[in-house]
């Protein structure tokens, strides 16, 4: 049976309007895993997504994976993981692919300039919230399947799907699942795939490496409710005060980590790595020009692509209580939390970087001699994940880019996080590949995210080149 790429090209050729489609209906459930009053939608998510594996004859099952608790004690089911299964052929190799089908926030007034529920199609690219972080990656590796059965072709390995709904918030719940799946779900499969990252630049892409992340509330609770900053100012220890005063200690403005033992912890950079990032297709002016920022934080291409990449940085996201609406309301708010994060790499661990980072924000509070209370949680830590950039799995990739999109990828990392790659890695044993079909200008997380029409097309014929490909790859690394 000669494998007929042609014939499969041509078929999602044709139908890639129906895809497009399918994306729309996915785009407009607002699948948002941070906002637990759009809970009904994710669950709603996840069905639509086990019908659509369920109608191609998929072995699917909604898997219970217990509840989350909420900051105020209370419990909410989390979303169910849906798991599929095409054939069990023992002869051939099994992939797992990896995704997920939850949200970041999204809201018009945010700036997008159309609706970010309603997928709208301009000049090729294709808007709305989820489209490319990671609906229709999740969407062309089912089409890609689906071509295979159209056409009555065999599939060359067998195809595990497991995708999950709360990826987004650092994916709770999912690393007890597999645990519990280990030696069930995951007992045949070879090889896991994940295509939840994007390309640097117009090149294609294979990723090699995320970075881990580290997410913390710091609190700080003062007064018994807010106060009007006349009648009051000047007498109490102002909350947010206090606290703009610790974060103020986190990072200084040359992006050097101020925390004590993170920087010491950063497995060294080494020549190869330079070398290797030295021949990435990437252009600073761009990268800048599309951020719309007057300077970047570092001028040669690998020391910017290192920093993106392979070092920690500490990003500030928000303060809860704080006074944020349009107007001059002249409060003290009475209790303010702190949002921020820890991007972490090889070789730093989460549990060492809660334990520094609350042990310095105790010691800054200490010196302000404020009787305000500070508390500490960290509410995501996640690891990073690098692979072997010599595995098989890698070479089969590179030949699937090439026989597709005629082009040889660039070998990148992720600079945000899969926080499940390593739970994949350290639990399952099984080896990992990325493979992005996003663009590197998708504004993932951001205002008017889209996936361009040729990414998601070509994306679904390089998924379906690369299950061809991956039949052939040896269990073992040689
Ligand atoms: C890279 C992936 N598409 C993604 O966006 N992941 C999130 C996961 C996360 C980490 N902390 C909280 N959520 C990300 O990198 O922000
Ligand atoms: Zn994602
Ligand atoms: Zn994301």
């Amino acid at each position: 049976d000669p494998f007929q790429l042609d014939a499969l090209i041509q078929y999602v050729d044709s139908h890639q309007d129906e895809y497009v489609e399918t994306l729309r209906d996915w785009v407009a459930v607002e699948s948002d895993s941070s906002d637990v009053l759009k809970r009904a939608e994710l669950e709603h998510m996840m069905d639509i997504t086990a019908e659509k594996l369920r109608k191609m004859g998929g072995k699917v099952e909604l898997v219970d994976i217990g509840d989350q608790e909420l900051s105020d004690g209370t419990k909410i089911p989390l979303p169910k993981v849906v798991t599929a299964q095409f054939g069990s052929d023992s002869s051939k190799r099994t992939v797992c692919i990896y995704g997920h089908v939850d949200v970041q926030p999204a809201k018009k007034e945010d700036g997008w300039a159309t609706d970010p529920y309603n997928l709208t199609e301009i000049n090729g690219n294709l808007y709305g919230r989820g489209a490319s972080d990671n609906k229709a990656p999740v969407l062309a590796w089912i089409h890609a399947v689906e071509a295979y059965q159209a056409l009555n072709m065999e599939l060359p390995v067998n195809v595990k799907y497991i995708l999950e709904g709360m990826e987004e918030t650092g994916s709770n719940g999912l690393d007890a699942m597999i645990s519990q799946h280990n030696h069930t779900f995951f007992s045949d499969v070879d090889y896991i795939i994940i295509s939840d990252c994007g390309w640097l630049s117009r090149k294609p892409a294979l990723t090699y490496g995320t970075r881990g992340n580290c997410y913390f509330l710091a609190e700080v609770e003062g007064p018994k409710q807010d106060l009007h900053s006349g009648v009051f100012g000047g007498t109490v220890f102002e909350p947010m005060t206090d606290l703009i005063g610790i974060l103020d200690t986190l990072i200084d403005s040359s992006g050097k980590i101020l925390i004590p033992g993170i920087n010491e912890a950063v497995a060294a950079l080494t020549e190869e790595e330079m070398k290797l990032y030295e021949g990435i297709e990437f252009d600073l002016e761009s990268y800048q020009r599309k951020i719309g920022v007057d300077r970047l934080m570092y001028s040669s291409k690998a020391d910017l692509l290192a920093h993106r990449w392979r070092y920690p940085t500490v990003s500030i996201h928000g303060i809860e209580g704080a006074f944020s609406a349009p107007g001059t309301k002249t409060v003290i708010p009475a209790k303010v939390i702190a949002k921020f994060s820890i991007r972490q790499v090889p070789d730093m661990d989460p549990l060492l970087v809660e334990k520094q980072v609350s042990d310095h924000l105790n010691a800054e509070f200490a010196k302000r001699n404020s009787p305000n209370k500070l508390k500490v949680t960290m509410v995501i830590g996640a690891k990073p994940w690098v692979a072997d950039l010599k595995d098989s799995l890698y070479e089969a990739g590179k030949r699937a880019v090439k026989t597709v999109l005629g082009a040889d990828p660039d070998m990148i990392r992720e600079g945000g996080t899969i926080p499940i790659a390593r739970t994949f890695q350290d639990v399952t044993g099984k080896r990992i590949i990325m493979l992005p079909i996003g663009g590197f200008d998708d504004g993932l997380h951001s205002q008017n995210e889209k996936m361009s029409r040729y990414n998601y097309i070509e994306g679904t014929k390089l998924f379906v080149a690369y299950l061809h490909e991956v039949a052939q790859v040896w269990k073992v690394v040689i």
